[in-house]
């Protein structure tokens, strides 16, 4: 089944895709359309609605009643229904895939990985909730001094209400997916923004929620560009919580936001630090893996390599023969390196590459580009005057800067403005739990590149890599709120007196 065909079809009007409300696929009154690019013929593959003001402001109010009953639904519903739009998501890999493919230049196979990732996330989430959210804590006053056993406490989570989730081109399933599920156990509605590049993927993705059959109204998804309907979105007052997921765009946001619970996942600039006595043929393949994998379009990926200097030379040697093994071309053929997302995404990926070579980088590689497509680059001997030493790519070029000291390594991890990930390579265990306690990141990946899988662990970054921790678990509660219920005796009651 392809894309907008079969069991899609009714998302699909004409050339096109529907927007999503009150349990309904829906053309805008607008009459605009958006058009996205495919970043590999950059023509124009699909088209979405571009929705309104009064579009929005009507799926609003829609998500908010509907929250108000879904919050009475039992847990063991809300997680019956999850697990069925897993199910759906998983049987139906190949035309969302293929949407990735088309949208964002996603390599064939990783398409598919991201959509089952998908399915297995929201389970995971189905199952967690249940546990967490089935229960509370229970406090007795004479715990604190001065007082008697006159006071029982009771907390429990409750939903926050209306979830505004905006995610990323990169992941437009997965980050969908890793705020909507969380979202929905812990008894919210969604209203879900996905990015431009990317929105069909996540349109696909909302209709198996629908056809699990989840409650009208509960989950809408609004389509746009972010610069033209973003702002009226993020500063709704029908919204009580935002999970963002993107670049400074979040940043922006947190600057407009009300006083509502915001989650920000953004940029980074993972450092890799290499030490003298690193197994090599281990830091290289984490290299290729966390520096190249979607060409470097990961805010997980590897950033820029610090490595001794004495094992430098070693070290670049084994990357450049693994960088030139690398399969370059589109995403069909399932090649390593497929063209980034967008001609502005080359041109700024460019323009650091530019900035490298007239501040006298060597070029472990020619720099080649044939319109999104850019060849996988080494820079080595980078220095901190350099942009590309700071600066996100977000495309396949990486930094080597070589170091003579740990100190020197963590000191430019730390002076970034970014705190995402970073990794430590080295055999000697104590260390590299002292190189973790120094780096000013939310995780460091110890002999292994970074990576926010398994879904399951915490993901947080600090500084301007963003705000809260999500990870499955993490995510739930970031979702609700704690009420508090106080029941005073009449007379002291300790039980088993
Ligand atoms: N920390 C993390 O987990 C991740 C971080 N990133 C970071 O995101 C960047 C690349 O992803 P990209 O999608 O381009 O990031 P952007 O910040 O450009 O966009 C992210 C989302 O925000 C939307 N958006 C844009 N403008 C607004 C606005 N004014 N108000 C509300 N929403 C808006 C976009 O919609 P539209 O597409 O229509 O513009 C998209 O859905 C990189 O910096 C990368 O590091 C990416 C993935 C994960
Ligand atoms: O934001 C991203 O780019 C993703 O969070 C990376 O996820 P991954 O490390 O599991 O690929």
């Amino acid at each position: 089944m392809a894309a907008g065909t079969g069991l899609f079809a009714e998302i699909l009007d004409g050339d096109v895709y529907k927007y999503y409300a009150d349990g309904e696929w829906k053309k805008s009154a607008s009459g605009k359309s958006v058009a996205i690019i495919n970043p590999t013929t950059r023509k124009t593959q699909y088209k979405v609605q571009a929705c309104s003001q009064e579009e929005v402001n009507k799926v609003m109010d829609l998500a908010k009643s509907a929250q108000k009953l879904w919050a009475k639904t039992p847990l063991w519903k809300r997680a019956e229904l999850l697990h069925k739009a897993a199910a759906i998501l998983k049987e139906h890999k190949a035309p969302i895939a293929e949407c990735l493919v088309k949208e964002i230049a996603k390599p064939a196979k990783d398409a598919v990985t991201e959509v089952v990732r998908s399915g297995d996330l929201v389970s995971y989430t189905a199952e967690e909730g249940v546990r967490i959210l089935g229960e509370g804590k229970f406090l007795v006053s004479d715990s604190f001094p001065g007082n008697e056993r006159t006071k029982y406490c009771l907390t429990s989570k409750i939903p926050l209400g209306v979830i505004l989730a905006i995610p990323p081109f990169n992941y437009p399933v997965n980050l969908a997916v890793s705020k909507i599920a969380p979202a929905l156990i812990a008894g919210n509605s969604i209203v879900l923004k996905p990015p431009t590049q990317g929105a069909v993927s996540a349109l696909h993705m909302v209709h198996c929620f629908h056809l699990a059959g989840f409650p009208k109204g509960l989950i809408n998804c609004v389509t746009g560009k972010g610069s033209e309907i973003g702002d009226f979105l993020t500063m709704h007052p029908g919204v009580n919580c935002i999970s963002f997921t993107g670049g400074d765009t979040g940043i922006a946001i947190s600057k407009k936001a009300g006083m509502i619970p915001l989650q920000m996942e953004l940029g980074g600039k993972d450092a890799c630090i290499v030490l003298e006595d690193a197994d090599l043929d281990l830091v290289a393949a984490n290299i290729i893996k966390g520096g190249f994998s979607y060409s470097g379009q990961r805010c997980t990926a590897v950033k820029v390599v610090l490595v001794m200097e004495s094992a430098a030379d070693a070290l670049v040697e084994k990357v450049k023969a693994k960088v030139a093994k690398l399969t370059v071309g589109p995403p069909e053929d399932d090649c390593d390196i497929t063209p980034v997302v967008s001609e502005s995404s080359a041109n700024f990926i460019e323009g650091l590459v530019l900035d490298a070579k007239e501040k006298g980088a060597t070029f472990c590689q020619e720099y080649k580009r044939e319109g999104n497509l850019i060849w996988p680059l080494l820079l080595d001997n980078v220095r901190p005057d350099m942009r590309i030493a700071w600066e996100e790519p977000f495309g396949p070029v990486l930094p080597v800067i070589r170091i003579n000291s740990v100190e020197e390594g963590i000191h430019h991890c730390n002076a970034s403005n970014f705190g995402l990930q970073g990794c430590v390579f080295t055999k000697d265990v104590n260390k590299a739990i002292m190189i973790s306690d120094a780096m000013e990141t939310g995780t460091v990946q110890i002999n292994s590149a970074p990576a926010r899988g398994p879904d399951h662990f915490p993901f947080q970054g600090i500084k301007d890599s963003g705000i809260g921790s999500q990870g499955i678990t993490n995510s739930i509660n970031m979702m609700t709120k704690v009420k508090t219920t106080v029941i005073n005796l009449p007379s002291p009651s300790y039980t088993m007196g």
